[in-house]
This record gives structure tokens, C-alpha cells and sequence, in this order.
């Protein structure tokens, strides 16, 4: 599957609201979302819950392939709004490591609205904070595997 189409599932709740991924690495995680019905709140512009949900997610998927595809656990995450995005708006999503250390994680994520080429303006900036390195439960072994198969091929 082709790690940027929407059905691939790096994260679950992502996929479900249309997210679509650009970039998966240690340094850099990166993606795409269109404003629907299903992301926004009752004034119809885009629901600071996802903005958190795409941080919390972005963040951690790029914590854990930063150390070496050990599980993570998120354990804070702060996030301003500081513009909305309306109905129907093209948002790109960007995160990058603050501090990799052994124990604790901390990533930036930002959401800008923007075009196909150029990123407009920023609609929120989160930082999250994860604990990393701890051991993978069995359960979970085949989705990183499929996780690290993806990441070599983007
Ligand atoms: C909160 C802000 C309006 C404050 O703006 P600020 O004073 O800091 O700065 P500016 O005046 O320069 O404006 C910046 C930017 O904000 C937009 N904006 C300003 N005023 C308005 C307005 N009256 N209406 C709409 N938009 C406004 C404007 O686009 C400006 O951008 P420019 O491009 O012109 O520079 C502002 O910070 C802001 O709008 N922040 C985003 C707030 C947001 O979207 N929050 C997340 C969604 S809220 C939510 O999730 C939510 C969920 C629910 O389930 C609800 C249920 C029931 C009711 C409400 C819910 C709800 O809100």
C-alpha cells in the first residue's frame, strides 16, 4: 500500500477523518487534511479536538520511530489556537523533534492553512511531550513492522 493514500493506517483516527501522511521520520512528520463535515465543530470550522488528536498523533509516530520503534506514551500535550480553519480549508500539519533524550520526547506540531505549494498561515502550535523507549506488547508488533516497512519506502 502506498504509505501517502488515504487508506494507509498509521494512526487510526486519523485515517477515519481523511488525514493522509506526506513525510514519516525521525525528524520530520508530515500530512494533509481537508476540512469536512466530520472534523468540525458547531460553527462549522475545524475542531480544536482534531487539531489536538493530528498534534498527539504526529508527534508520537515520529517519537517512535525516533527511538527505534520502541512504544512511546504521550504524556502532555498544550496547544494554542490561534486561527481558525473553515469548512472546506486545506490544512497541512508539520512536527519536529524539540529534544530527543532517552527517556522523554518532546515534539513541536504546527497546522497551517494553505494551497498545494505554499503554507499560509498558521492555525495552532502544540507542544507534546512523550515518554519513549518502553517495550512493545505483542499485540502491537505487526503494526510497527508494517510502520518501519512504510517509512523506508517514503
Ligand atoms: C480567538 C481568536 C479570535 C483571537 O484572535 P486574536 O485577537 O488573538 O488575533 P486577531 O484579531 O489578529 O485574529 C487572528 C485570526 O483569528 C480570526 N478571527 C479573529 N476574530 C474572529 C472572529 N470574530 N470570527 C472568526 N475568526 C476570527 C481571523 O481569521 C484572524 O486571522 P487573520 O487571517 O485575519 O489574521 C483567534 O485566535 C482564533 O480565531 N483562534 C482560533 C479559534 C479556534 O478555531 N478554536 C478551535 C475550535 S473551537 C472548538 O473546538 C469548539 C468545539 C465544540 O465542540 C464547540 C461546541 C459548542 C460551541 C463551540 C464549540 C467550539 O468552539
Amino acid at each position: 500500500m502506498d504509505p501517502k493514500s488515504a487508506e494507509f493506517t498509521a494512526d487510526n483516527p486519523l485515517r477515519i477523518l481523511g488525514f493522509v501522511f506526506e513525510e514519516l521520520s525521525a525528524t520530520r512528520v508530515s500530512g494533509r487534511l481537508t476540512v469536512t463535515d466530520k472534523c468540525c465543530q458547531p460553527f462549522k470550522v475545524l475542531h480544536g479536538g482534531v487539531s489536538a488528536l493530528i498534534a498527539e498523533g504526529l508527534a508520537s509516530l515520529g517519537a517512535g520511530i525516533a527511538s527505534g520503534y520502541k512504544r512511546v506514551a504521550g504524556v502532555h500535550l498544550s496547544i494554542h489556537h490561534v486561527r481558525p480553519a473553515a469548512l472546506g480549508e486545506s490544512v497541512f500539519a508539520e512536527s519536529f523533534p524539540v529534544s530527543v533524550g532517552k527517556n522523554i520526547q518532546v515534539w513541536e506540531v504546527r497546522l497551517w492553512k494553505t494551497n498545494e505549494t505554499e503554507k499560509k498561515k498558521m492555525i495552532s502550535t502544540s507542544r507534546v511531550t512523550l515518554l519513549s523507549g518502553l517495550p512493545v506488547p505483542d499485540h502491537a508488533k505487526d503494526s510497527l513492522d508494517q510502520l518501519k516497512k512504510f517509512v523506508s519506502k517514503l
